[in-house]
C-alpha cells in the first residue's frame, strides 16, 4: 500500500491485456485450449504487469488458483486481463482472469490465477518493488485478498511446501 519512504504506482499503470485468436497448435487433442499454452500465457502477461510495476527484471515465485471453468476451440478470441493487486517488499501479486469471447462481445470465464512474481537484480537477488495506490473500493478488496494469500504462501512455506 501507499508508503512515504518508496515510490508508489497505480493499478491502472500495469493493468495488461492480451487478445488471441485460437489457431490449431493452440489445441489439445481434443480440440479445445491447452492447458500448458494457458499456463504459458498466464505467465508471460503477469510478467509483463510485473515488470511495468517495478520497472525491473522479475521471476515467477509462484502461480495459485488454475480452474478451467469454460473451455475455448479453434477461431474463438480469447482474452487474458492482468492487473497487480498486491505488493510485498520485493513481491507482486498479479491477477490474472482469462475469458473466451463470443462474437457479440459477451466474455465467459475461463481461468483465474494469482502469480507471484519477485524483482530481481543482475544476480537474481530480490530487490525492492514500489508500493500500490489503492484509488478504488475494488483495489482495496483486492488488496486485502492479496495480503491473506500473502501470508498464507509464507505460511505453507514455513511448513515446508
Ligand atoms: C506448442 C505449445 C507450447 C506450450 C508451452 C507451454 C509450456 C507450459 C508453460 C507453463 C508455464 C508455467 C509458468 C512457469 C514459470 C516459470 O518459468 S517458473 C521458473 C522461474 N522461476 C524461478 O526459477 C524462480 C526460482 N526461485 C528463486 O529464484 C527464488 O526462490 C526467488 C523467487 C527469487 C525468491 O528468492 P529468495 O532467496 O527465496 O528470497 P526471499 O527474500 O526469501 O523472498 C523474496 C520474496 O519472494 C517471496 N517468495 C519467495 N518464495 C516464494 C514462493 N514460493 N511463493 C510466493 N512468494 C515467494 C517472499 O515472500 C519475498 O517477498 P517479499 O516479502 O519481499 O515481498
Amino acid at each position: 500500500m501507499e508508503e512515504t519512504q518508496r515510490p508508489c504506482k497505480r493499478v491502472v499503470d500495469s493493468q495488461t491485456e492480451q487478445t488471441y485468436l485460437m489457431r490449431p497448435n493452440y489445441l489439445n487433442c481434443y480440440g479445445n485450449l491447452f492447458g500448458g499454452q494457458l499456463m504459458g500465457w498466464i505467465d508471460e502477461i503477469a510478467s509483463i504487469v510485473a515488470m511495468r510495476h517495478c520497472e525491473a527484471d522479475i521471476t515467477t515465485a509462484a502461480i495459485d488458483n488454475l480452474n478451467f471453468k469454460e473451455g475455448a476451440t479453434v477461431n474463438d478470441v480469447v482474452v487474458l486481463r492482468g492487473k497487480i493487486t498486491y505488493v510485498g517488499r520485493t513481491s507482486m501479486e498479479v491477477r490474472v482472469d482469462t475469458y473466451v469471447e463470443s462474437r457479440h462481445g459477451i466474455r465467459k470465464v475461463i481461468n483465474r490465477a494469482y502469480v507471484v512474481m519477485v524483482a530481481v537484480d543482475e544476480h537474481h537477488h530480490p530487490i525492492p518493488v514500489p508500493g500500490l495506490i489503492v484509488e478504488s473500493e475494488n483495489d482495496r478488496a483486492e488488496w486485502e485478498g492479496g495480503e491473506k494469500r500473502y501470508r498464507l504462501r509464507k505460511q505453507r512455506r514455513k511448513e515446508g511446501f
